[in-house]
Formats: C-alpha cells, structure tokens, sequence
C-alpha cells in the first residue's frame, strides 16, 4: 500500500515540519499497533512492549536505537526485565509530526517480523 506509514522515509527533522493536528494524529493511530498511546498532552506517542527476561527488552532496546540512527530522528528509550518503553516526539517542534508516526510504524514492522 502506497500509504503504508512503514514505507514512507522520515526526513530529518527540520523546524519547516507541521506538528500534526488532532484529526490527523487520530487518522494515523489507527494505522499503528494499538498498543501505541499518546502521552504528555498528546505530544509524545509511546508503545511499552513486554518481553520475556532482560536480554530480549535490552535488544529490542538496540533495536529501537538503530532505527532511530537509520531515520535520523532518535527514540527515548526505556527498558528492564521484561519490559521496553518506545517514545517518540519531534522535540523541534515540541510535539508530533509525520516523522513519528513513520518510525512507530517501522518500529511495528520489526516487531511483526520477530
Ligand atoms: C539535525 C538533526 O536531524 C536533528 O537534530 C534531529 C535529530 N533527531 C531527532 N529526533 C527527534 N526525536 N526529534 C528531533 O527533533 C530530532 N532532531
């Protein structure tokens, strides 16, 4: 699909990017993993993922981190036993542009695979 978020390529973060507004936030939630949520008024969106022990939360950590190298917009990361918190902002513009949602879906993608 032509407008398959995943596919789309995050283009480096420049002041020039619209934040999204809410109808379109809410248009690109449904094209991720309901596990997706907004947090901090709607200006970051965060998937918390479990895992089974520490190792596969501190890979899938790694993972996060080289996708966030690859698309030149860079995830918060969290992790301990069993868990892996994803968060992604455009902190240029203090809040969420297509950027984010592309590398969500991405992130998805990966998680889909594995
Ligand atoms: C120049 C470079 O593209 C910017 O500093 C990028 C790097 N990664 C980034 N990542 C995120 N999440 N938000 C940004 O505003 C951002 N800016």
């Amino acid at each position: 699909m032509s407008d398959d978020l995943s596919t789309k390529t995050c283009i480096a973060c420049h002041g020039g990017m619209p934040v999204l507004s809410e109808s379109e936030v809410a248009d690109r939630m449904g094209q991720l993993h309901e596990g997706w949520k907004l947090a901090k008024e709607g200006r970051w969106l965060v998937r918390r993922v479990t895992v089974k022990g520490f190792n596969a939360a501190h890979h899938l950590a790694d993972v996060a981190a080289w996708l966030g190298e690859q698309e030149g917009h860079h995830p918060d990361i969290r992790f301990g036993w069993g868990y892996c918190e994803v968060e992604f902002t455009t902190h240029v513009v203090k809040g969420l542009t297509e950027n984010d949602f592309i590398c969500a879906a991405k992130f998805d993608r990966i998680l889909a695979l594995g």
